[in-house]
C-alpha cells in the first residue's frame, strides 16, 4: 500500500484548503482512488450494470494506477488517496454513524437484516467500514443472525447486500472543486449514486477539509464532474448528455452565479452514448488556449450560453458553435483545437480508449494513455509534452487520466512563458 500523503492539520495552517479555477495551471493537489477489492467484485454477470466493459486484472490495474500516481508525485503533485482520507474521516463518530447509514439499505435487506448489519457495522473499525463502503458485502458475508430471514433465504449467497463501488476509481465525477468551493455531484447511474455519500463524508469530516464550503448539493439535479470543464477563471463548460441533465446544468449555473464563482456557463449538448458519456471523453484542455478534441465533435459541438440576469436568475443565449462561444466567454480570439487529424476509424478507436481524456499537469504538459499512439503524436507535434501511462486495465472502466483525478489545488495560469 502506498504511504500516506495526508499532511497533519497543523501543517496546513494558513494554507488555503482548496482552489481550482482552471484546467491547466500547475497541478498541486489531487484526490485519486487506487483501485481495490471493489474491482474483484466484477463478474461477466454484473460488469455491464456496474459500468465496466470487461473484467479488469486487478493486480495489474493497481500497478498501472501506482505508475499514474508515481508520475503525479514525480511532478511535485500532492496525491490524496480516497481510501486514506475516508478512513481518517471515519475516526469521527458522526462520520462513522453517517457511513453506517450510507451502507445499510433497509429496503433491500428488510428490517431484520438491516438491524443485524447496522449493529455489526456500528462497532466496526474505520478500516473495516471503509472496506465495506467501497467493496460492498455479499449476503454470505453478512454476519450470522438468530431466526430465519426470508431475505437471506431468498437471495443467492453471492448477491450484494451492500453494492460495491468499482467506479470510485473515477474521482473526477463524484465531486468537483470550483474556485474554493466543492460541488458534490448528483450521479445519474444507479451503480454510482452511493459514491457521493463517501466523498461527502470526506469533505464534511476530514480535518483537511474542515470549513470547506459547498457549491452544489448532492440531492440536486444530476451533474457529474466529467462534464464540467473550467475553461478559464469564471467560465465553465458543462456537458449535457447521458449523465448531466439540462436541469443539472442550469442549477449548477445558478449556484456558481450566486456564489460569484463564474460569470458564464456554457451548456454543451453531447450525444447520449456510452462512448461520449461525459464532455471530457471528447474534449480536454491541454494549454490555456487549446483543447484536444475528438475530430467529429470539432464542427458539431454547440453551446447555450448561460449568464446571470439582474433578477438573480439565468439568462440563456445561443446556441452557437461551441468553439466560438468558448473563445467569446474566455475573452480570447480563438480556442485552438489540436488537430488530431486521424482517419475516422483510428479517431473512433482512440476516442473510445480515452485519447481525448488528458490530465494537464501544467500548461502544455499532460498525462495521457500510451495506447493512443496517433493522438499523442499529434499532441507532441503541436508542442504539448505528453507523459504516457499504461491503462490497459484501468481503461476497462472507460475512463482516462482526467476521469481518474479530482484536482483540489491548481495554481492560476501564468500569462508568461507558457508552452503549447
Ligand atoms: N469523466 C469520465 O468520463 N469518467 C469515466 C467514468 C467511467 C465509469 N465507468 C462510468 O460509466 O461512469
Amino acid at each position: 500500500m502506498t504511504e500516506s500523503t495526508i499532511p497533519s492539520p497543523s501543517s496546513l495552517s494558513g494554507r488555503s484548503v482548496a482552489r481550482v479555477d482552471n484546467e491547466v495551471g500547475p497541478l498541486r493537489t489531487v484526490l485519486v482512488h487506487r483501485p481495490g477489492n471493489e474491482l474483484r467484485r466484477l463478474t461477466p454477470r454484473n460488469n455491464d450494470q456496474l459500468l465496466f466493459d470487461s473484467i479488469p486484472w486487478v493486480d495489474r490495474a493497481q500497478e498501472e494506477h501506482d505508475a499514474f500516481t508515481g508520475v503525479l508525485r514525480d511532478r511535485g503533485v500532492e496525491v490524496l488517496l480516497l481510501v486514506e482520507v475516508l478512513r481518517s474521516a471515519l475516526e469521527d463518530p458522526r462520520a462513522h454513524a453517517a457511513g453506517v447509514h450510507a451502507a445499510v439499505d433497509s429496503r433491500r435487506l428488510g428490517a431484520e437484516l438491516a438491524d443485524v448489519l447496522r449493529s455489526h457495522l456500528s462497532t466496526a473499525s474505520p478500516e473495516t467500514l471503509t472496506e465495506v463502503l467501497m467493496s460492498g458485502m455479499t449476503f454470505e458475508e453478512l454476519p450470522a443472525s438468530e431466526g430465519g430471514s426470508l431475505v437471506r433465504k431468498m437471495h443467492h449467497p453471492h448477491d450484494f447486500a451492500v453494492d460495491p463501488l468499482p467506479n470510485l476509481l473515477f474521482t473526477r465525477d463524484s465531486s468537483v472543486w470550483i474556485g474554493d468551493r466543492v460541488a458534490i455531484s448528483s450521479l445519474a447511474m444507479p451503480a454510482r449514486k452511493r459514491e457521493t455519500a463517501l466523498v461527502d463524508l470526506v469533505y464534511a469530516y476530514h480535518p483537511r477539509f474542515r470549513g470547506a464550503v459547498r457549491a452544489y448539493g448532492a440531492h440536486s439535479a444530476p451533474i457529474e464532474g466529467g462534464d464540467v470543464l473550467q475553461l478559464a477563471p469564471g467560465v465553465l463548460a458543462v456537458g449535457v448528455g447521458e449523465r448531466t441533465t439540462p436541469a443539472g446544468a442550469e442549477s449548477l449555473a445558478r449556484s456558481v452565479f450566486a456564489d460569484d464563482l463564474a460569470h458564464t456557463v456554457l451548456a454543451v449538448p453531447i450525444a447520449q452514448d456510452r462512448a461520449t458519456m461525459h464532455l471530457d471523453t471528447v474534449c480536454t484542455m491541454v494549454a490555456p488556449d487549446a483543447v484536444v478534441m475528438y475530430p467529429l465533435a470539432q464542427d458539431s459541438l454547440i453551446a447555450y450560453t448561460l449568464t446571470p440576469d439582474d433578477e438573480k436568475g439565468v439568462r440563456v443565449g445561443g446556441p452557437a458553435p461551441f468553439l466560438e462561444a468558448a473563445a467569446d466567454a474566455m475573452g480570447i480570439d480563438r480556442l485552438r483545437v489540436i488537430d488530431t487529424g486521424l482517419d475516422p476509424v483510428t479517431a473512433e478507436r482512440e476516442q473510445w480508449d480515452d485519447g481525448n481524456n488528458t490530465l494537464a499537469l501544467a500548461p502544455g504538459v499532460v498525462i495521457a494513455y500510451e495506447r493512443n499512439l496517433e493522438t499523442n503524436e499529434r499532441l507532441e507535434a503541436a508542442g504539448i509534452e505528453v507523459v504516457r501511462i499504461a491503462g490497459s486495465e484501468l481503461g476497462s472502466g472507460r475512463g482516462g487520466p482526467r476521469c481518474m483525478s479530482c484536482p483540489i489545488v491548481r495554481d492560476a495560469v501564468s500569462t508568461e512563458g507558457e508552452a503549447g
